[in-house]
Parts: C-alpha cells; structure tokens; sequence
C-alpha cells in the first residue's frame, strides 16, 4: 500500500468511484457503485471545470477521486468501509507514471524533423497540393441534374461538392466531365493535378484514396491524409515554435492524471490515442487547411470537447437525423445519400454507446467529431449533411434540446421528493411542533402542515420549470450562422420531427440568445435555495439542541475524529450544492451581459453551468428524497418542548377578538397575560381565573378552550391555517394529486 505525503492512502484511488464524476465512457451511463448512494452524490471533489494548465499546479489534478480511508486500523479487511472519506493526493508511483507518460509525447514530430530538409527542398520545387477540408467550396463547375449518379454515390474528395445550387436555387450537380475544369477567377492557380482543385497543389506523395479521403505515406510509414500531413508540415515548417509548443503543453495537460473517476480515467485513457492524432493534425476550418498555425483558441476548446460530448452527443446525431431527412425531403441530398448518412449516424450512435467512439479533442466540438467520423464513415454522402446548417444553430438545438430532456429529468425528481413529503406528512398528522419565526417560537402548528409547505414550493418550482420549457421548445435549427439560408429548407419539418412546438421566428434570435439557459438556470437557483433552506432546518432540527429530528444510520455520517458524532450532513451538502447552483446562473448572467448579436465563442462557455447546475439540482433532490425516507420526528421530545414559549398566546388574543375587545387592545391584554406568567414561571394555561380576570374583566371560563397548543392549533379555521381540518384536507388533496394511495 502505497502513501501519499499526507499519509492517506492511496491503495484504493482507483477503486473509489461515485456516480457525480460518472457519466465518461462515451455517453454510456456511469454506474453509482459506492454502498451509499447519498455518499456517492457528493463525493465528486472535481467539477469538471477548467482545469488549470499551470505546471506548478500540476500536484493539485493529481489529486483522486475521494477515496475510502484505508489506514492502518489494525483489522481493517480489504473491501470494508470506514464511514468516513478524505480526499487522497498521487502517490509517489503515480507521479513516476505520469512522468513517463510525458516522455512518450509526440514522436511523430521526430520522424517529420528526419524529413525536414528533403520536404523543404521538395516544396521549394513543387507548388502546394490541395488538402481536403471540411470547409465547402463553391462549385466550379457547370450545373448538372441531381441525379447524376456518380453526385449520388461518395466521389473522391479532389471533386467539387455536390449536389449543388445556382443562385436562383436550383438543385445542380456538376457533370463529370466538367470536374477536371480549372478554376479560372482571379488568383487561381492552375492545377498540376488532372483533378480539379480549389486550392493549388502542395507536395509531390503518392496518393490514394481511401473513403474519399487523400492519403499520402509519411515517413513513419504511417499513411496520413493528405490534410494531416500538411499540417505537420506548417507546424514543422513554422519558425516560430509557439503552435507546437502550444499543442505539446496542451498534450502534457492532457496526459496529466486527472482528479476523474475510474469510469472517467477509462475515457482519459483513451484520449491519449486521441491526444497522438491531435499531434498529427490540428484541422482548420478555415482557409481550407491552409491557415498559418493552430491558434490559442484550441487550447480553450481542448478540455470541453470530452464533457460536452457526454451530454450532447445523442442531442447532435438526432439534429443530424432530422436535417439528413428534411434535406432529402426537400430535394437537397438524394434518398440515397440520406440513408447513407442515417446508417453512418447508426454506427456512430453505436460506437459511442459501447464507448468506442474516439473523441478527438482536436476536432474542436462535438458537431465536428461526429460529422468527421461520418466522413470517415460513409465518404462522400456525409460531407452533404452540413449543407443549410452550420454549428451555431446546430449548437443552440442541441441545447434546447437537452434542456427539455434535463427539465424532464428534474420534474420527476421534484415530483418523488414531493411524494417522499406527503408520506412523511401522513406519519405524523397530529404531531404539533412549534412555528418559528425569527428562530423564535411564534405559534403552534402541525407538523404535516410544515412538510406541505415544502411540498407547496416544490410545485411551483415544477411551474417555473414547465413554464421555461415551454419557451425552450422552440427550433432553431435551419437558422445557420445567423442569416437562414437560400437553399429551400424546410424548417417546420425539422421542427416537427425533433418534436419542437415550431421553428424560431428569427435567424439571428435564434442564433444569439441564450435566456433559455438563463432562465431554465434561474428556475434551478430558486429551486435549490427552497432546497437548502430544507436542508437548514433539518440539519438545525438534526442539532441536539433541538433534538426534533433523528435521521438513521444510512443518512449520517461519523466525525473521523469524534467518536460520538453523526452527522446529518447529506443535508449541509444540500445547503452547500445550492450555491454552486447559483454560481452557475450567475457564471451565464455575465457570459451574456456584453455580447453583441448573434453567435460568439463566448457562448461556448455556457455548457459547463448548464450541465453543473442540472447535475447538482439532481443529486440535491434525489438526496432530500432520500433523507426524508430515513427520518423520524421525536414526538416525545417536541411534545415536551411546546409548553414553552407561550405558542397560545396570540390565540388568547384572538379570544378576547371574539369577545369584541380590537385587537390592537387584545394584544396589549395579553401581554400582560405573558408578562403574569413569566413572573410566576408557569403557563398561561396555568393562570387561574382570578389572575385573568385581574389583567382584564373581559376574561370567562370559556378562556381555557383556547389555550395550551392542542387547543391552540385547533381553533385556526382560515383556509390554508394550520388547523387540523385545513390540514387533514390539503394532506389528501396532495396524496390525490400525486398519485399516492391510500
Ligand atoms: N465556430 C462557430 N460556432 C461554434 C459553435 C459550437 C461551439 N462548440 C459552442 O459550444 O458554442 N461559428 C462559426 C460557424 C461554424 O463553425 O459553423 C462562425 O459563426 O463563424
């Protein structure tokens, strides 16, 4: 058993696994497998954010999930566990392994540095060849009928694409005679290929074609397409170091154990395969390839690309359906090439499922992956799926969408805490406890007539809930960059087969806003502050100073310390969980504050608050749920805690009302009534009538119905009181409307 310099253990960190941090592998779902589930929720010390890329904080990611404490206790046996959990930092073995992981960074770079002088001198000679790129250009070739079939089947990627439109938007396809046509506007380069190229040639390889794709063999002997292998050669070629330097630390970033899960080091695991092709190719989208240098902004996009695609990825290959099959609707991709795209998006769909897709961090985005895996896929047909759309109304449908499923997902959290509540009402329907207000003991109330309250909010928090989504479920796909489109979409069908109420009215609103996040997150804040204001009082209620409330074993936790403690802190976590909750509306107020119209990358930030504050609004209600499951009011103590504090007294007040005295005059009548008591230290039902009648004549033998708290609590009659008719009816109005039976 290995130490970490604390002295915890570190045996086990690979063992220890919690269902917060789950959720890796690709979108397979992540397996809670710690023996308490409450535990299990909260353990997670990592948030998935921003990580720091800083060298000197490289101690801090190595930290472990928490592991279980497994010090020297003598008897301890492998497999039990202690009751209380402390984070541990890498060991000493560990850090050796992440070191030698950092020496086996890049060495493809070596193998091109063989390489450099003979590929500068052949450069030199020979003017740049085409790179394939995702970006489309337009087609420069005559039109010609869709259904060309060598346009309906993948072509190679030395083609212009197709189908395309004229300016007047007819559906064209360039005949294949004409696809040898050289460019002939201005800056055009005559082509040395008998392909047709857009882009003038770049370096004399062997090539071949392999899924339409250009492939050329590098001096590995690995074979490359013709985009990755010139973009090792801008890199290697680049007298300034900062693009591979950039791309080195970004790799050593990667390759750092990270404070994950198992299920997440799975997936971490596999990204060093991912991490290797990033070393070899950086896409650009811009410039066809052709662009200087990987720019800093990857290094922002890098550490979310996993995350995201966690969470989006099922949302993304259902906007891709629904756009595969309106294209083909409406006449912009043959029926043919949108089945090809359908069964590539099966595939793809069942790689990530088994967690075999491979996530590429260098492919920026979730969008992307998937859409150059279905390249990779299916070829040609699959480059057609980007036309009429682009990231920006992709990224903003994908989110609605995932939103709805995420409001979907809390509604029936809110719904089960509710449940929870009204059973635990139902045990208690005569228990009296004391109200408070200020702290102070204010009036006597029932106890169901408390745990309604809780129930009360948690509706309209549902309402809040079901009101946002009904603005969220508004389509912006077809909106693409920001402008729509010329070609002849048909942006109600997609809207309908992705079950959108209707498309967005307005490209640019529907490409800019995000005040469906705001909003879903503002939802999610009140939420969770009703959540910890619960949490609040039962773990005050949990205190041995009031000593009203017991949760069992299974909702508590030990001091690692104190051997007597039990803690009720599944609830402080829930109070605790709130305030990220807000950060998190907090962190997309500002994203937002300052951005002009339409997308910008800014917005790229919005997910991990999204996703934060869902997953914590989750856990805080199944917790809730769950700890009120595991409670029990001590009666006999809060029984013996009501004759204190003159709960009766504004009862009394509302007798002397009834006798016709105002009320401002009742209220000063008692309160002699109180200051009586307080002087001859007993209740006010203990006065005797003579003392009564003494404070004020008005006083009869009927005075005794109304005091002390049973009779207290029975006199309220308004609607919505504690009265215990009041109460006995919305209890079972709430067993009804939850499905509860008797
Ligand atoms: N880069 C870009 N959008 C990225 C959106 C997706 C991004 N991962 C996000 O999460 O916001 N916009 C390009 C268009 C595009 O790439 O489709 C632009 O407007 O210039």
């Amino acid at each position: 058993m290995s130490t970490t310099p604390r002295g915890r253990s570190s045996s086990r960190r690979r063992t220890g696994c919690c269902k917060c941090a789950g959720g890796g592998g690709g979108g397979k779902p992540s397996t809670p497998c710690c023996f308490n589930p409450l535990r299990s929720l909260f353990r997670c010390p990592g948030r998935g954010r921003g990580r720091s890329r800083s060298r000197s904080h490289s101690h801090s990611r190595n930290r472990t999930a928490p592991s279980r404490v497994s010090a020297d206790i003598g008897t301890e046996q492998q497999g039990q566990e202690p009751s209380f959990f402390v984070y541990s930092m890498g060991s000493a073995a560990e850090n050796k392994k992440k070191k030698h992981r950092k020496a086996r960074l890049p060495s493809i770079r070596s193998c091109f540095r063989s390489k450099k002088k003979e590929r500068k001198a052949s450069a030199r000679r020979q003017p740049l060849t085409p790179a394939p790129s995702m970006v489309t250009h337009p087609p420069r070739s005559p039109p010609a009928p869709e259904n060309t079939p060598a346009v309906a089947s993948g072509v190679t990627s030395t083609q212009p694409p197709s189908p395309a439109f004229t300016e007047t938007g007819n559906v064209n396809s360039p005949a294949t005679s004409d696809r040898r046509t050289a460019p002939t506007g201005p800056g055009k380069q005559p082509s040395t290929d008998s392909a047709w190229a857009p882009f003038p040639p770049q370096r004399q390889q062997p090539k071949q074609q392999v899924d339409g794709l250009q492939i050329v063999e590098v001096a590995t002997g690995e074979r490359l397409s013709a985009h990755e292998a010139a973009l090792i050669e801008m890199v290697e070629s680049s007298t300034d170091d900062s693009a591979e330097s950039s791309m080195k630390s970004s790799l050593e970033f990667i390759n750092e154990p990270s404070p994950q899960t198992p299920v997440k080091r799975v997936v971490a695991d596999r990204e060093t395969a991912v991490v290797k092709a990033a070393a070899r190719e950086a896409p650009r989208l811009w410039l066809n390839g052709n662009a200087a240098k990987a720019g800093a902004g990857a290094r922002f996009s890098e550490p979310l690309v996993v995350a995201e695609a966690n969470e989006l990825w099922a949302h993304d290959i259902a906007c891709s359906r629904a756009h595969a099959a309106m294209l083909a609707d409406t006449g912009l991709i043959t029926t043919g090439d949108r089945d090809i795209i359908l069964e590539g998006l099966d595939q793809i769909e069942k790689q990530i499922q088994d967690g075999k897709f491979e996530w590429r961090k260098d492919r920026e985005d979730v969008h992307m992956n998937i859409e150059a895996a279905l390249i990779e896929k299916v070829g040609e047909p699959a480059k057609k799926l980007h036309t009429a759309r682009s990231r920006n109304d992709q990224i903003v449908t994908d989110l609605r969408l995932w939103c709805r499923d995420a409001i979907d997902k809390i509604l029936i959290r809110i719904k089960q805490f509710q449940v929870s509540l009204v059973l635990l009402a139902s045990k208690y329907v005569d228990l009296i406890v004391p109200g408070y207000t200020h702290l102070q003991r204010a009036q006597p109330v029932l106890l169901p007539h408390l745990l309604l309250s809780y129930v009360e909010q948690l509706e309209r928090d549902a309402g809040r809930l079901i009101d946002c989504r009904e603005r969220v479920n508004f389509c912006p796909l077809g909106a693409c960059a920001l402008a729509g489109t010329g070609l002849p979409i048909d942006r109600f069908k997609t809207a309908k087969d992705l079950k959108f109420t209707a498309p967005m009215k307005n490209s640019i609103d529907a490409v800019s806003d995000r005040d469906f996040v705001l909003e879903f997150l503002a939802a999610n804040s009140i939420a969770a502050i009703h959540l910890s204001r619960i949490g609040e009082e039962w773990v005050l209620w949990a205190s041995e100073e009031f000593g009203f409330l017991t949760p069992s074993d299974s909702v508590s936790t030990g001091s690692s310390i104190m051997p007597q403690k039990k803690n009720p802190d599944p609830m402080e976590l829930v109070r605790g969980k709130s305030a990220r909750v807000v950060g998190d509306l907090m962190t997309v107020l500002v994203l937002c504050k300052g951005l002009p119209q339409a997308y910008n990358r800014d917005l790229q930030e919005d997910k991990e608050p999204l996703f934060d504050s869902v997953k914590a609004i989750l856990g805080m209600l199944e917790v809730c749920s769950e700890f009120a499951q595991n409670i029990s009011f001590n009666s006999k103590r809060i029984q013996s805690s009501l004759p204190a504090g003159y709960l009766d007294a504004t009862t009394l007040a509302d007798y002397l009302v009834k006798k016709g005295v105002p009320f401002r005059t009742s209220h000063e009548i008692v309160g002699r009534c109180v200051a009586l008591c307080v002087s001859k230290n007993c209740q006010l039902t203990e006065l005797e009538m003579d003392d009564l009648k003494a404070v004020h004549p008005v006083f009869e033998a009927d005075v005794y119905a109304y005091l002390g708290v049973e009779n207290a609590v029975n006199k309220f009659i308004s609607y919505g009181s504690t009265g215990s008719e009041q109460v006995k009816k919305q209890l079972e109005d709430w067993r009804v409307q939850l499905g509860i039976n008797p």
